[in-house]
């Protein structure tokens, strides 16, 4: 069963999104029609993962643009209403700012909504080249038989093309390397378990969920060649903030000797945060901790705290795998001289 993260539909200039509240036991999906219910769905995770929610972000801009022309109002007032909207949905992800920075570049110049729309089609384009960039990079460092670590979902779900960290995966299996992953189930919000999962059932890459606690007895135990995990935001020294769980994740590899890597699309490192005690860390629902499934594992009323992300330290990070290549400590230095005099532009992917 194919599924598609997100579908822009012309005719009804509407965002059509894979609810992925409800996977695996659901694909169902949602049309979205403006920019405040786009701004809305990043925030209760219908779509979600930093690279889906930069390019959601980028349509529901391209909305706003398309509403006001057909309606006849000025552009700037709705354009900047709909920024400020989709910029408060969550904090975390710096590709939902770096999408809405590119796009405001555009209309703060007088962009109209057909010119919106292009950019944001870049941008889905993009996406799915950096993502193919970023994997053969990572093939390049994989042995014939390799055995994956893997937190949350950083796959196809999590993104526009095949994923960052789940995209090696992927395609390191149908490159024909002999792959097996392990996939943390990553509560709260079980992305491991419920999308991961799904998404490796769906390639036929062998692999098994664990519980988040197993990860530091399975690398001491069992052969693990690579942890490997997306990323929210890389601060410029390489600290990294990812869904929380991943510095624990580090904290065990590193004790058992297994490299660690982070998949990093460039849109995804954020220069202006000198490390990682500068990235907000969203703070989501109790009851995402006090409920699975609908149902209370806690006692009534009991208390609950729920960063959804962590920041893992540089010292603990073997390389970032970036559709430009990979990079090495130091990361302050040769983060700067990745991105230096690229301004963003993206690999091509082309033969
Ligand atoms: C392709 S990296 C996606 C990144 O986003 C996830 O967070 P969430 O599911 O809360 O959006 C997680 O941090 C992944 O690593």
């Amino acid at each position: 069963m194919a599924f598609q993260t997100m579908e822009w539909i012309g005719a009804t200039a509407t965002l059509r999104l894979l609810d992925q509240r409800f996977l695996p036991e659901v694909v169902q999906y949602r049309d979205l029609a403006t920019p405040e219910a786009v701004a809305g769905a990043i925030r209760d995770m219908t779509v979600r993962g930093a690279p889906a929610i930069g390019v959601s972000a980028a349509f529901g801009i391209a909305q706003a643009a398309l509403l006001a022309e057909a309606a006849g109002r000025p552009l700037i007032p709705a354009l900047e209403a709909a920024d400020g909207v989709l910029r408060a949905s969550r904090p975390t992800a710096v590709n939902l700012f770096w999408a809405l920075d590119r796009m405001a570049g555009l209309w703060r110049a007088g962009a109209g909504a057909a010119q919106l729309l292009a950019e944001a089609q870049v941008m889905e384009r993009e996406d799915i080249a950096v993502n193919e960039a970023i994997a053969a990079h990572a093939l390049a460092i994989l042995p014939q038989e390799v055995t994956f670590f893997h937190h949350c979902n950083t796959g196809a779900l999590a993104a526009v093309g095949v994923g960052t960290a789940l995209g090696i995966i992927r395609r390191a299996h149908e490159a024909g390397r002999k792959v097996f992953a392990y996939l943390d189930e990553t509560r709260p919000r079980l992305q491991g378990a419920k999308l991961s999962s799904f998404e490796l059932m769906e390639y036929g890459v062998p692999h098994a969920i664990v519980v988040d606690g197993a990860s530091a007895h399975i690398m001491r135990r069992r052969r693990v060649d690579m942890a490997v995990v997306g990323c929210d935001r890389v601060a410029a020294n390489g600290d990294t903030a990812n869904k929380i769980g991943t510095y624990n994740l580090a904290l065990a590899a590193q004790d058992n000797g297994v490299p660690f890597y982070v998949a990093c699309p460039s849109s995804t490192i954020d220069l202006a945060t000198p490390d990682g005690d500068g990235i907000e860390i969203e703070e989501r629902e109790a009851d995402e901790v006090l409920r699975i499934g609908g149902q209370r594992v806690a006692p009534e009323g009991a208390p609950a705290f729920n960063p959804a992300f962590d920041v893992t330290p540089n010292r603990l990070i073997a390389g970032l795998i970036t559709e430009f290549g990979i990079v090495r400590p130091p990361f302050d230095v040769n983060l700067r001289a990745l991105l230096a005099g690229r301004d963003g532009r993206v690999v091509s992917c082309g033969k």
